[in-house]
Parts: structure tokens; sequence; C-alpha cells
């Protein structure tokens, strides 16, 4: 640990404090500084938004030694309410307020959202650790950490005076970024010209944040699903009538227990009965049923024995058991859904729910334009799985996986296209496919070959090439381009990197412009321990595939085989993608026991229970 940078993050909420694992912007926040500072220490704890408590924590952390902690991000309880206290119990302990830097985070928040307004955070060093109080929401910590990233290296330079240090954080944070022109600093993903000259990729290697923070901001959203269905309200009653709960007879509550006449047969289905029926008179009711104008009450067949039927096999006579009571499992009318209620009293995005709901009231989705989507996929090397094998060919695996998994996440695919490696070709179809679709996404093609002709013909078709390069494996040479309202994904060929790349971009995109809301659009992540006796990390984050075991309410993960990422076999049995970070000096393998987050694949995503 001696010589690691240590930050500690404290979120800071009544309700995560009672449930922690509602806490997704205190993880998000450790997960932004582990891709920016990759062998950082960072403590974190939970506070209620209780003043004095946040002041003492503050006031430990500040005081801590080896290793003492460098920068404290808070998160929550910046805005107006009345129990949003972090700024005044951060204030209480700085010895300099830093209002410049406050200034900076809220001018480029409020860019983003005018609610920006709405939040207090200040900044300022107390001894020499420097605390930033950041929102509570992760979109807001995701944004406010972008903006103060790149100057937390020199700001804790001249915080600590502590060069050395400062220099590794430094280089760190270029690598990560990979932009080696500031330090001097050689960073492996250096950028060049790309051409005779200097053979590195023109394009700089941006973080999986940084990716991510692009296409959600280049991608124009539809019209957002939550105010759509916010705009619902039920046609109707359910029921829309007073329905029997129970198979049983419906009867006055005011008569008593003992014989009754069966007047009659009620099912679901009949019209409602108007008729008057006396104390000792009742109706034979099926659960649905609507009960008779008349009647309160149902007494269920349990509770009740038959004394004689008609010679037509009838009911005639019954002992009702039990003493009526008003009320007694009827539904009244609108007790499931009253009409003029909202449909959808919170925002969902699951077709399942979305359909059914509208179904019970005799709707359906109107007003939601699907994106449409093609496929490409590009090498001469290719050949359909129907075809016979041929020398120097490959099967082609990433045109069914890309196909079956917008299936499997409720998208479809309009049209699908193989491509071999010609310039002209490939230039020519994304040209025509885009009359038709949104969204292109291609594999293939995007590195630094001879015949990876993709960025080139985006390029001469107008295309911004929004990024080219991603510090991420695999996926390195992810890319992502626009044009107006058209965009194109550029995956990697090989097809484990057409499978990661898919999950954590191609997929959040979709959602988003179909109008899902940010937070649900990246697939669900929570943290798993590993099971793996040792692995060697790479110096890119990697995302490998891995198998999940439930044992004690604890979930595992096993990461199976060889994680090359031509090896389309290792998401045989892949439950999650497990968020491996970049080798350091000071951790160049992931153990057992280590936790890490994971990204879950499938709905089904545990293998095993022991
Ligand atoms: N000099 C460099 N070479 C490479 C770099 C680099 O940075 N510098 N990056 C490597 C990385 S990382 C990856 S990932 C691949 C990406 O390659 P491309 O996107 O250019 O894809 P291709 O060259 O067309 O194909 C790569 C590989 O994948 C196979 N492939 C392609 N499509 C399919 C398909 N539909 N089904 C099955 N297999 C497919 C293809 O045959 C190749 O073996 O570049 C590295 N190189
Ligand atoms: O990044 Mo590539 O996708 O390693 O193989
Ligand atoms: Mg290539």
């Amino acid at each position: 640990m001696a010589g690691e940078i240590c930050f500690a993050i404290l979120t800071i909420s009544d309700t995560c404090s009672q449930d922690t694992s509602k806490d997704r912007s205190g993880p998000r926040l450790v997960a932004l500084i582990r891709e920016a500072f990759q062998n950082a220490h960072i403590l974190t704890a939970i506070l209620p938004d209780e003043r004095e408590q946040i002041s003492d924590k503050l006031r430990q952390l500040v005081a801590q030694r080896n290793p003492s902690v460098s920068a404290i991000i808070t998160t929550g309880g910046t805005g107006f309410a009345p129990r949003d206290v972090t700024p005044e119990a951060t204030k209480f302990l700085l010895d300099k307020e830093c209002p410049q830097l406050a200034q900076y985070i809220a001018q480029a928040s409020l860019q983003k959202t005018k609610f920006a307004a709405l939040t207090r955070g200040v900044c300022g060093i107390a001894g020499s650790t420097l605390i930033l109080n950041f929102p509570g929401s992760e979109k807001a910590v995701t944004e406010c950490f972008e903006v103060v990233r790149d100057l937390l290296p020199h700001a804790l330079q001249l915080i600590g005076n502590e060069l050395p240090l400062v220099r590794r954080v430094h280089a760190e944070l270029q690598a990560s970024v990979g932009n080696a022109s500031t330090s001097g600093h050689v960073c492996p993903h250096q950028t060049g010209k790309g051409d005779d000259s200097d053979r590195n990729s023109p394009f700089p290697m941006i973080s999986v944040v940084q990716a991510l923070e692009v296409i959600f901001q280049t991608v124009q959203q539809q019209r957002a699903v939550a105010q759509l269905l916010n705009d619902f309200v039920a046609p109707v009653d359910i029921p829309p009538f007073r329905a029997s709960i129970k198979d049983g007879y419906a009867m006055k509550s005011t008569g008593f227990s003992g014989t009754k006449k069966v007047l009659g047969y009620v099912s679901a289905g009949d019209e409602v009965i108007v008729h008057d029926l006396e104390e000792d008179e009742c109706y034979k009711i099926n659960t649905g049923a609507p009960v008779p104008h008349y009647a309160d009450c149902i007494v269920q067949v349990e509770d009740t024995k038959l004394l004689k039927r008609k010679k037509t096999g009838e009911e005639d006579l019954v002992e009702i058991l039990v003493e009526p009571q008003a009320n007694l499992d009827i539904r009244p009318i609108g007790t499931d859904l009253r009409k003029g209620s909202k449909l959808f009293p919170s925002a969902d995005h699951s077709a399942v729910v979305i359909k059914s709901i509208l179904s019970s009231v005799g709707k359906h989705l109107t007003g939601v334009r699907k994106p449409k989507v093609g496929i490409i996929s590009t090498g001469s090397e290719l050949l359909a799985p129907s075809q016979p094998e041929a020398k120097g060919k490959i099967y082609d695996s990433n045109t069914t996986m890309l196909e079956e998994l917008l299936q499997y996440f409720g998208f479809e695919c309009a049209q699908k296209v193989v491509l071999s490696d010609d310039f002209e070709i490939v230039k020519g179809k994304i040209e025509e496919l885009f009359k038709s679709v949104d969204f292109i996404i291609c594999s293939g093609g995007v590195s630094m070959g001879d015949k990876d002709y993709i960025k080139p013909a985006l390029q001469a078709l107008g295309f911004t090439l929004n990024f080219g390069r991603v510090n991420m494996k695999p996926g390195k040479p992810m890319t992502f381009a626009s044009k107006q309202d058209h965009y194109f994904f550029g995956l990697p060929g090989n097809p484990v990197s057409a499978f990661v790349t898919f999950h954590l971009f191609v997929l959040p995109a979709i959602r988003w412009f179909a109008g899902w809301e940010r937070d649900k659009c990246e697939l669900a992540s929570l943290p798993i321990t590993l099971q793996n006796e040792s692995i060697a990390l790479d110096p890119r984050p990697e995302y490998v595939r891995a198998s999940v075991t439930s044992k004690n309410g604890r979930l595992y993960a096993s990461v199976n085989g060889s994680q090359m990422s031509s090896r389309l076999q290792s998401i045989v049995g892949a439950d999650v993608l497990v968020h491996l970070p970049g080798r350091t000096s000071d951790k160049p393998c992931a153990v057992a026991g280590d936790v890490y987050r994971a990204s879950v694949l499938r709905y089904d995503f545990i293998s095993k229970y022991e």
C-alpha cells in the first residue's frame, strides 16, 4: 500500500444507509477512480444525512495516516431538501475553500441540465486532503468526475507537495486516457498519424466510461418511454363490476347462517342480476363473476353444506355454516385499477409489463418507433453456416450472434449483409443501408490492417468518427461514428470482441434511442467474488466471461478457459462479464476472494447453487 494514492468515497443518503444495495453513485465513483487511477486505494462509507456524523467521518478521514487520504469525494446531500446538509458538514472542516473548482463543476453540469442549479456542493482543502461534494445521482457523479478527472493529479500535487507520487498519478492518468502528448510519458496506446511516417493509430484511446458518455450524448433519444407511459390513464375500472373473489354463494349479509334457497347460478361473463333477493335466498357464484346487485356477501363453498338438489340436478337448498359478513370476498368496482388513474405509476421498460397492462384495459401501444437496425459483417474469409468448407475460409459467427443478441434484448434486425473486404463495396453498402435503418452494427475491418476499410469508408461518407479506440480488452479498436440521426457501431471482428462490445456499447445505445431511462440502458451489474485462484491482469481493463455460482447467498464468478478474443467458446456458460482492472505493478493478478463488478449477460444468470 505504501505510496498508493488513497481516495475516500462517502455516500451520504438516509435511504442508502438503511439499504446499502440502493447505493449506485458510490460504486460508480469507485469504478471511475479505479479506471483513472489504476492502483489507487479506495475507502468507502455510507452515512445518513446527519451533519454531525458526516463531519466526524470527514474529520477522521482527514486525520488518517498510512495511508493518508488524498481526496474525499462525497455523493449526496447537496440539494435543497431539509435533510441535505453535506455542504454544511464539509464547510465546517475546510481550511481553504476552492470556489473556482466548485464553480467549474457546476458550469459543466449546467450544460447538461438546468437542475444542476439546485445543488450546493462545495470544494475545499482540509489539512492536506481535497474534499469534493458531488450530487447524489449516478449520472451526476459520472459527469462531475469527468470534469475534475484531469485536474485531480495537479491539484493533489499542489496540496500534498509530493512530487514522486503525483508524477505516478499523472502517468497512470495519461495511460488510461491514452493521451501521450502532455507529459512526455510514453504510453503503450499512443496516438500517431497512422500513416507511413507514424504507424500508430490516430485515434485516442478513451476509457469505457468516456465512450459510453460519447454515445449517450450523440444518440438522439426518440420519445422517452417514461413520459409516454406517464400519459396513459385507465379508460375502464378493473373490475368493471363488483366481482366475487371466491367460488361460493352470494347473499345478503343482513341474513343469518342456516338454510338458504339457491335461486340460480352466476358465472364469469354473465350480466349482473338486478332482481332483489330475500335474506334466506342466495345465488351460487363463481370466482370473477358479477355479484348480484342486492347481494353484499360471498360465503365460500367450503363453509357450506349442500342439503338438496332439484330433480334437474341443480342445487336447491344449501346450509350456510358461517355468519355472513358485509363485503366478505367481494372485489368492489375499480379495486385493482381505478378508471382515470395512471396506468404506469412508475416507468417500466419491460415489453411484457407494458403490453400486458395495456391489454388489461383493452389498449395496445402506439406512438413508439422501434429502432431499425442493420447488421453488416465484413471479411472476405467469411462463409455462411450453410456453405461447404473451403480453403482459407472460416464460418461467419458474428452475423448470427448479433442478430440473436438483438432479438434476445427485444429488438429486431431489419437487414443483414455479409461483405468482402473491399473499400467501394463496404462504402456503398453502408450508404445504401442507412437509407432504411437508424443503426448499423458492423463487425470487422476496424483495426490497423490494409483491408480494414470501415473507418476510411465512414470518413469518405462524411461521418463523424466519435471514437475509434477504447481502452478495454477485448474490443480495443471499437469504433462509433455518426451522421445526423444515423449511428454506426464498428465492432472489432474477433467474435468475442463483437460479443462484449455489443453488450457494453450497442445495447445501451439502442435502448437509449428507444426511450429507455439512462440508468436502465446499460446491463445490470453487481459485485461478485472471484473464484479462480489467480488470473494475470492485462494492462487494459478486461471484461472476462464467467459463470456464476450462488453459495450461502453470495455470488461467485469462475472464469473458464482462454479469454482470447478469437475464442468464441469463452461465451459458453458465460453468465456475466467480470470487469477486471488493468494491471499495475502493485496488482499484477486478480486472485480468489477479490470482489469485482460484473455485468449480467442473461436473465437466468446463476448457473449453479451450492
Ligand atoms: N497492428 C494491429 N493489429 C491489430 C490490432 C492493433 O491494435 N494493431 N488490434 C487487434 C485487435 S485488439 C482486434 S480485436 C482485431 C480487430 O480486427 P478488425 O476489427 O479489424 O477485424 P478483422 O481484421 O476483419 O478480423 C479480425 C478477426 O476476426 C475474424 N472475424 C471477422 N469477422 C468475423 C465473423 N463475422 N465471424 C467470425 N470471425 C470473424 C477474422 O477472421 C479475423 O481473424 O484486430 C487486431 N489487430
Ligand atoms: O481488443 Mo481485441 O478485441 O483484444 O481482441
Ligand atoms: Mg483487421
